[in-house]
């Protein structure tokens, strides 16, 4: 990139050799009209790229970052195709870093307390989703609220995360979990196939049983699923500003539109049953029932489109993040059979023979081995590595930097979430170390980023748990699995989250001890 910037400071005008200069003097000799324009425009032209180059530098100050940036777009080519390798890099040039792409001028923080400090400034900066977010969500969808309004709306939907619900939950997981395993020993019990897009469906069809139960049909599953990879690949960091026919943004909007119809029915239909003295069989049904509930206090109407931007709010921050949860949890396991076997062990004591026994959150809490590979794998691989943030005015984040009014922040987990200091030797797999109480892991919750910090961290996280563990538990129990190692394995693809490049080659075959 140096190079591309040497051109036009090598050739910074003499006070002679000045277009304006140039101008002037050729107007002189009667030059045409057109040559006129032609210096006016260029002289502008050089103006504004200067005024560019000015204004980065003065924001970026003495932050690690390109001295220059590309004129108008930046690192636009770099966030069109994020490599991990790119963004390590990044995180690793400094605590904060600097970059701008289309003139949107970015601050990158790796260092935990950095970061911390982002997700806990609700005063300084706030969630700002990817830029197709707002077009792909709508922009009236609760999650783009903040401050007072976002808190309270929020602690209404704390209803549907409660251990209860999470329990009735369990049951529903368990259903769909056996029922695609059924179909996963036809599909991979001859030779190793990607369980990458078997894997997104299994877990879209577990979300939309729990969500909406049987408000929703079959058919409409399969083809939410299905549609649902346009959403996953219009979350770039930056995308292309108008939703014409054939970008990913407009293919990612018709996506939603086709969920949004579903999810609508869903909730008028949750509203009936309910009505009727119908028994909840889903996340829907218990919040009808929770607004009906005489002794509840909050905001009652919530229209049938309402509902359904929440539901479709809960798929939009799960699919991408729970799909890369399951798949490096398979991944983790098959390559260390002797954890694998750890889990077997636990599951038969827990058990007790009776494997087809549907699994309940009370016999889950007597897994906490099973509990502590989910932890370990979501650390490892933290399917979410960044969020993306805006400073709402000028963010004096260290003594020695503000961050300036209006700036993209990024604050990021995979450093905090591989600190030596807190996890020896990071990049081993070891659910031991959170097997001790007082042990360095358990003791530095403050660096364990996977589900983010403050006002917006995740609402589904013990949700999310339970599911990647119950699924990955009735596995071990199920099937003995061999993993095709192959040369894209250990390198990573970053599809909205993390996915191994080789979709995780595996082979189910039902166990027969
Ligand atoms: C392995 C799976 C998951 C991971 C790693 C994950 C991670 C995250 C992270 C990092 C954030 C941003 C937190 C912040 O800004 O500090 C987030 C927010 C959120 N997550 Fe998750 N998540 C997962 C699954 C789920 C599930 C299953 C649901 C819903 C059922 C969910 C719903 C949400 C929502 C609604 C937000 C925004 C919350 C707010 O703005 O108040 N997530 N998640």
């Amino acid at each position: 990139m140096a190079s591309f910037f040497k051109s036009p400071a090598a050739s910074v005008p003499s006070p002679t050799s000045s277009p304006l200069y140039a101008f002037s003097s050729l107007s002189a000799f009667n030059v045409p009209e057109s040559f006129t324009w032609l210096y006016t425009t260029a002289a502008i032209l050089f103006a504004l790229l200067a005024l560019e180059q000015t204004v980065y530098r003065m924001k970026k100050r003495h932050l690690p970052g390109d001295n220059w940036t590309i004129p108008i777009i930046g690192k636009f080519a770099d966030s069109m195709k994020p490599t991990f390798e790119g963004y390590k890099r990044q995180w690793d040039s400094g605590v904060l870093s600097a970059i701008s792409v289309f003139n949107i001028f970015i601050v990158m923080a790796s260092s935990n307390d950095y970061t911390r400090k982002i997700l806990n400034s609700p005063t300084y900066a706030e969630p700002c989703l990817v830029q197709s977010a707002k077009q792909i969500l709508l922009p009236d969808n609760w999650v783009f609220l903040t401050g007072k309004t976002h808190v309270d709306y929020r602690r209404g939907l704390n209803n549907l995360f409660t251990r209860k619900a999470i329990g009735s939950y369990v049951t529903i997981q368990d259903i769909i979990t056996r029922k695609h395993f059924a179909q996963w020993r036809e599909d991979f019990g001859k030779s190793p196939e990607p369980i990458m897009m078997p894997a997104r469906f299994l877990n879209m069809d577990t979300s939309l049983r729990v969500f909406c139960g049987d408000h929703i049909p079959e058919h409409a599953t399969k083809e939410i699923s299905d549609k649902y990879w346009a959403i996953t690949q219009a979350l770039e960091l930056v995308n292309f500003p108008l939703a014409l026919p054939g970008t990913n943004v407009y293919k990612a909007i018709q996506a939603r539109k086709i969920a949004m119809y579903w999810l609508e029915k869903a909730a008028a239909q949750s509203k009936i049953e309910m009505a009727n003295g119908g028994e909840p069989t889903c996340m829907l049904d218990q919040w009808v029932q929770v607004l009906n509930d005489p002794s509840y206090s909050g905001r009652r109407e919530f229209s049938d489109h309402e509902m359904a931007m929440v539901v479709f709010s809960f798929l939009f921050a799960s699919q991408d993040a729970m799909s890369s949860g399951l798949i490096y949890g398979f991944q983790h396991l098959v390559d260390h059979p002797e954890v694998l076997a750890k889990v077997r062990e636990e599951q038969e004591r827990v058990r007790q023979g009776d494997y087809e026994q549907p699994l309940t959150i009370e016999l889950m809490d007597q897994m906490p081995y099973l509990q502590a590979v989910v932890k370990e794998s979501l650390r490892v691989k933290p399917p979410v590595v960044m969020v993306p943030y805006k400073s709402t005015k000028a963010f004096p984040i260290s003594d020695d930097y503000t961050v300036p009014a209006g700036s993209m922040l990024i604050p990021s987990f995979y450093n905090s979430l591989h600190d030596p200091t807190v996890y020896p030797e990071p990049d081993s797999f070891t659910p031991e170390r959170w097997l001790d109480p007082n042990g360095l892991a358990n003791s530095s919750p403050k660096n364990y980023l996977v589900w983010g910090a403050g006002p917006h961290r995740c609402i589904g996280l013990e949700y999310a748990g339970m599911n990647i563990a119950l699924v990955l538990g009735i596995a071990a129990m199920m099937f003995d699995w061999e993993h095709e190692v192959t040369p894209l394995t250990d390198e990573v693809e970053i599809i909205a989250t993390l996915f191994p490049k080789d979709g995780c080659k595996m082979k189910f075959t039902p166990r027969t001890s």
